[in-house]
Formats: C-alpha cells, sequence, structure tokens
C-alpha cells in the first residue's frame, strides 16, 4: 500500500494536494450545512424561550445586525443555506473531474510505464515470460488497478465526509463526538481486520486470473489443432474449469463484502439508538439537538460504509498493483544498460561496413540462474553485398545467431563488429537502425497494407512500395486486392494465406534502409518455386547491403555467397564462393 501511495505521489505531485483541498473543502461544506439546521430547527420551535450554544451565539449575531424577528431570522439562514449548497454542489463538480483526471491519469501512466518498460527491455529477457502472465499484467491487472484507484479516491472522499460529520457531532456536543468517534474507531478496526482476509482472497485472485488468462491463450492458439483432431470438448473442459475457480473467487468476496456492508449497517443502528437514547436520557438534548443527531448519524453510516467497503475494495485489489510492480522490478533488475550514445555513433557505422564475427556467442540465464550459451561462432567476416545462407538441423542455433546479428542479443563472449564499430549495450541504438529482419512468424496488424508496410514509421512513397512489393513478389497479390495499398488488413491479415503473410512482411523489411538484412526463416511458408523468385529478386538487388537468410530448403545456396552451418550450437564456415 505504501508504494502505491509513493507511486500515486509521485505521479500527481502538487495536484494530489489541490484535489485533496478541494475534497477537504466539499467535506466542510457539507458540515457546515448539517450544523446550520439546528438554528433553524431551534428558532422554528423556540416559542419565544432563550436559546443556547451554537444558535444563541447565530441568534445574538443576527440580532446584532438587526433581525429581530423569527422570520427575517430564518430568511437569512435559509439564504445562507442556499448559498451553502450551490457552492457545495459547484465543488463537488469540480472534486468528481479532478478524481477522475487523478485516478485515469495514474492508471494510464503505470500502463505506459509498463509497456514503455517492457518494450526497452532485453529480448532474451522479455522470451523467459509466457504470454499469459503479460498479457494478464497488461490488461487484467491493470484494470484491476483501476479499481484500487476508484477506490482509493472513493475511500477518501467518504472519509472526508465522515470526518465533517464527526465535526459536526462535536460541534453540538462533546459528549455526542466522543460517541461517534468511539463508533467510527470500533468500524474501522474491525474493517482493517477484514481488509486482510480481503487481501489474501485477492491474491488468489492474481494467481487464478493468470491460469485463466494462461488456459485463454492455449485455447485460442490451440482451437484449430484441437478440432483437426476432435480435441474441443477437452478444450472447453480445461477452458471452464480455470474460469470457475475465478468465478467462485469472486463470489467469495462479494459475500465477504455484504457481510461487511451488513455487519457495519447493523453496528450502525445499534450505534445510532445508543446514541440517540443517550443524548436524551444521559446529556439531556433539546429536540432540535436531538434531529440534527439523528441526521449526522444517518448520513454517518453510509459514509462508514463507504469508507470500509472502498478499504475492503482496495485491500481485494492491491495484489493486482503488487503482482504489476513485480514484473516491473524484475525488468529493471535485469535490463541491460541501454543508455549510451546510439546518435554519435549512428554517424560512424557506415552503410557499406561488412560484419565480423569473432568468436561470439549467445547466452540466457534459465530459470535456476544457470547460463546456458545457445550458440557459438568462429571468427567469420562477411564482406558488403553478400547473400549469406544459415543452415542446420532444427533447435541447432540458426536464430540465435542472427538474432545476434540483429542486435537482440549481445555478445556474452567475443564480439561482433560493423565498419569498426562493436555492438554493445551503448551501440545497439546505433547497430539496430541499420538492421532490418523479417521473422518466421510474420507480424500484420489491423490497419491498411500500406500502413502496414511503412510501419513503424517510415515515411516513403508509393512507388518505393510497389518496387518492394515487386521484390517480394507480393505485387500481383496486392493488385487483386479491391482497394489494393489501402485495403484494410483485418484481424493482422487472418485471410490471407501463411506464404501471403511472410511476403508482405519481407516487402516491409526490403522498404526499411538498413544496410543488414536478416531473414530468419521468412519464406518458410512458400512454394520452391516463390522462395527462389524472391532471393533471386534479392540477389540481384543486393547492392552494398548484407542478407543473413536463415533457410531450412537449398534453394537460397545456389545465390548464397556464403554458407553458415550451425549444428549443435556450434556455428561453422561451409563455403565461400569466388
Ligand atoms: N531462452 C531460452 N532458454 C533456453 N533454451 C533456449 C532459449 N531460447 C532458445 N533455446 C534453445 O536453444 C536452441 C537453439 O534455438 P534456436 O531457435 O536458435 O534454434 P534454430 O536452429 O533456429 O531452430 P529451428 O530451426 O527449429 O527454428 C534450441 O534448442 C532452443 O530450445
Amino acid at each position: 500500500m505504501r508504494q502505491l501511495m509513493r507511486a500515486i505521489g509521485q505521479y500527481a505531485g502538487w495536484t494530489l494536494l489541490t484535489t485533496g483541498a478541494v475534497v477537504l473543502a466539499a467535506a466542510l461544506l457539507e458540515g457546515v450545512g448539517l450544523v446550520l439546521i439546528l438554528p433553524v430547527v431551534e428558532v422554528l420551535f423556540s416559542d419565544g424561550t432563550a436559546q443556547d450554544g451554537l444558535t444563541a451565539k447565530l441568534v445574538a449575531l443576527l440580532e446584532s445586525w438587526g433581525f429581530r424577528s423569527v422570520t427575517s431570522q430564518l430568511a437569512l439562514i435559509g439564504a445562507g443555506f442556499l448559498l451553502l449548497a450551490i457552492l457545495r454542489a459547484l465543488i463537488l463538480m469540480r472534486r468528481d473531474v479532478m478524481m477522475a483526471e487523478l485516478s485515469q491519469g495514474f492508471v494510464d501512466h503505470i500502463r505506459r510505464d509498463f509497456f514503455a518498460l517492457l518494450a526497452r527491455s532485453d529480448w532474451p529477457v522479455i522470451k523467459t515470460y509466457r504470454k499469459s502472465q503479460l498479457l494478464n499484467t497488461m490488461t487484467i491487472n491493470i484494470g484491476r488497478l483501476a479499481m484500487i484507484v476508484h477506490a482509493l479516491s472513493m475511500g477518501a472522499i467518504t472519509l472526508a465526509m465522515g470526518l465533517a460529520y464527526l465535526v459536526a457531532a462535536f460541534v453540538m456536543d462533546t459528549m455526542l463526538g466522543l460517541a461517534m468517534l468511539l463508533l467510527a474507531a470500533i468500524g474501522m478496526v474491525s474493517a482493517v481486520l477484514w481488509t486482510r482476509r480481503s487481501h489474501r482472497l485477492g491474491r488468489q485472485l492474481t494467481r487464478a486470473n493468470t491460469v485463466a488468462m494462461d488456459e485463454t491463450t492455449r485455447f485460442l492458439d490451440g482451437l484449430k489443432a484441437a478440432k483437426a483432431t476432435r480435441a474441443e470438448d477437452e478444450l472447453s473442459a480445461r477452458f471452464a474449469q480455470s474460469i470457475a475457480e475465478t468465478r467462485a473467487l469472486d463470489v467469495q468476496f462479494v459475500a465477504q463484502q455484504a457481510r461487511l456492508r451488513n455487519a457495519v449497517q447493523i453496528a450502525g443502528a445499534f450505534g445510532a439508538m445508543a446514541v440517540l437514547l443517550g443524548g436524551y436520557g444521559l446529556l439531556d438534548l433539546s429536540g432540535g439537538e436531538l434531529l440534527v443527531m439523528a441526521a449526522i448519524v444517518l448520513r454517518l453510516a453510509p459514509s462508514l460504509v463507504g469508507t470500509f467497503s472502498n478499504l475492503q475494495q482496495m485491500a481485494h485489489a492491491l495484489p493486482a498493483f503488487e503482482a504489476i510492480r513485480a514484473v516491473e522490478d524484475e525488468l529493471v533488475a535485469r535490463m541491460a544498460v541501454a543508455s549510451g550514445d546510439g546518435e554519435r555513433i549512428r554517424a560512424s557505422i557506415a552503410t557499406d561496413a561488412g560484419l565480423t564475427l569473432e568468436e561470439a556467442s549467445v547466452e540466457v540465464v534459465n530459470e535456476d540462474g544457470a547460463r546456458i550459451t545457445l550458440v557459438s561462432t568462429p571468427q567469420i567476416k562477411i564482406a558488403p553485398g553478400m547473400l549469406v545462407h544459415v543452415g542446420g538441423p532444427s533447435g541447432a542455433g540458426k536464430s540465435s545467431l542472427v538474432e545476434l546479428a540483429a542486435g537482440l542479443h549481445l555478445p556474452a563472449t567475443g564480439s561482433l563488429s560493423r565498419g569498426g564499430v562493436e555492438l554493445t549495450a551503448d551501440t545497439r541504438p546505433a547497430w539496430q537502425q541499420q538492421v532490418s529482419f523479417a521473422p518466421q512468424e510474420p507480424f500484420l496488424f489491423d490497419g491498411t497494407v500500406r500502413e502496414n508496410l511503412t510501419w513503424p514509421n517510415l515515411d516513403t512513397t508509393d512507388a518505393a512500395i510497389w518496387d518492394a512489393l515487386e521484390q517480394a513478389a507480393a505485387a500481383e497479390l496486392v493488385r487483386r486486392l479491391p482497394t489494393q495499398l489501402d485495403e484494410e488488413l483485418l484481424d493482422g491479415g487472418a485471410r490471407l494465406s501463411g506464404g501471403e503473410r511472410q511476403r508482405l512482411c519481407i516487402a516491409r523489411a526490403l522498404l526499411r534502409p538498413a544496410s543488414l538484412l536478416v531473414l530468419d526463416e521468412a519464406t518458410s511458408a512458400m512454394d520452391p518455386e516463390l522462395e527462389r523468385r524472391i532471393i533471386g529478386n534479392l540477389r540481384e538487388s543486393i547492392g552494398q547491403r548484407i542478407i543473413l537468410m536463415v533457410s531450412h530448403s537449398l534453394n537460397a545456396v545456389g545465390y548464397a555467397d556464403m554458407r553458415i552451418e550451425v549444428a549443435d550450437g556450434r556455428a561453422r564456415l561451409r563455403e565461400e564462393r569466388d
């Protein structure tokens, strides 16, 4: 909770103080309004008898201003009442807007920070997380964070209101104030004890949500395979089981909330009775005072219920914030130092620079903390203008090798350099400016063909786009679409075939003005003829570019200037064409 408060404080700064001041001002006006009922009632039912306490002071003040008749005094107090009500309405409006801005702004800030942190993290680190865990953090947990912040702001409002009613009770009568304070304190202690259970339930829910998200992604990813093997029922049953747990936990929490609400309401009713009877029998309060007291008790009770149930809601959702922070802390701890002067070094990587690997290796750290070498290389020098075929059996380390060249990994041992610039955490931004990457799994999003090809932020002409599409053997495919480059790709191009999506991604990679093009099984879903055509086009237009191409097929071999064979995590140069 402290971490959350600190995070909100850091985000909001002075806004938190001004918002708090507005919340207090609204509560203060509420309290003053309530206390003003007393003189109205007492003046109204005075029967000419002398007043005491607050009413006496107010009546004396009004008389000194020349308002001697009961009617004029009532009119003035009534006017004050109305003024207060208008002022209060204006402040409440401002308060609600400020609270919404603060809470929504904070949630967006956490969401943005998390996305940015994840995007800045090293690829090997990101790969260690399960997709469902990240999805859960980015959607459900951040959604629950919004609930905490909402509960926190509502809790602050109801607490301030409760305080205002308490102060009003003290203004009426010290004993009455003390009695109410005692009631509130008992309620608060039991609510805090209750929140522990809610927190425990919230932790269980966070775990159950992760499992449910895991099952959801498995359900969607496995649906096609399950249908092909008639295993839909088994898949649905697993999914139903995983969501049954979250539903049970949700119901448990609702029951817990209802129990607390009922307990506070019943205790409140007893307290109200005790305060009223005590006020009448022991404190000898007047009818007017008893009426205002009843109003205070009636307004205080919902305030207390609100405060406690918001407290409970916060405790329940807090594990979601803890889970977000745990992933963030892990990412920060594992993040390579990615500062450095990328700009300065970018200028010195020539677009016609060769690529040299010097006994370089890629390592990852597994769950037990042990370091595993995925691939290592001898000295390999690749000259500009070379098309390099990277082959070898499945699982040998081919992707790890080209990911190293693309700067997704940093060399754990040895080095990797281009034109005298070594790949390090500092030079990585500059290095990757010169890299274009097309992976085996094509990435397309909901947007036009043009938007997909110029992703993320390429400023280019349609002529250049058509040229890249021709080279990637995708021009014909786009020409057939009703609105060609303006055609919207729905659901990430799900209606296109695997090979068609791969061709669009190769066209995107070709459009990027980078001098190192990495194709990691980017043609795996194509027929041999099409693959040969694309490789031929690449070979023809290579210029000073270096192309690293991982492929299981031998189509690329005929066009390759160099062949690297990877076996059992060790790369080796096979042959170089003259
Ligand atoms: N984060 C990781 N932790 C542990 N092992 C890993 C990790 N990433 C990859 N590996 C293992 O490293 C080996 C090399 O993986 P890589 O993806 O480079 O192989 P590949 O030659 O490209 O395989 P394929 O042709 O099947 O795509 C594999 O055995 C893989 O299981």
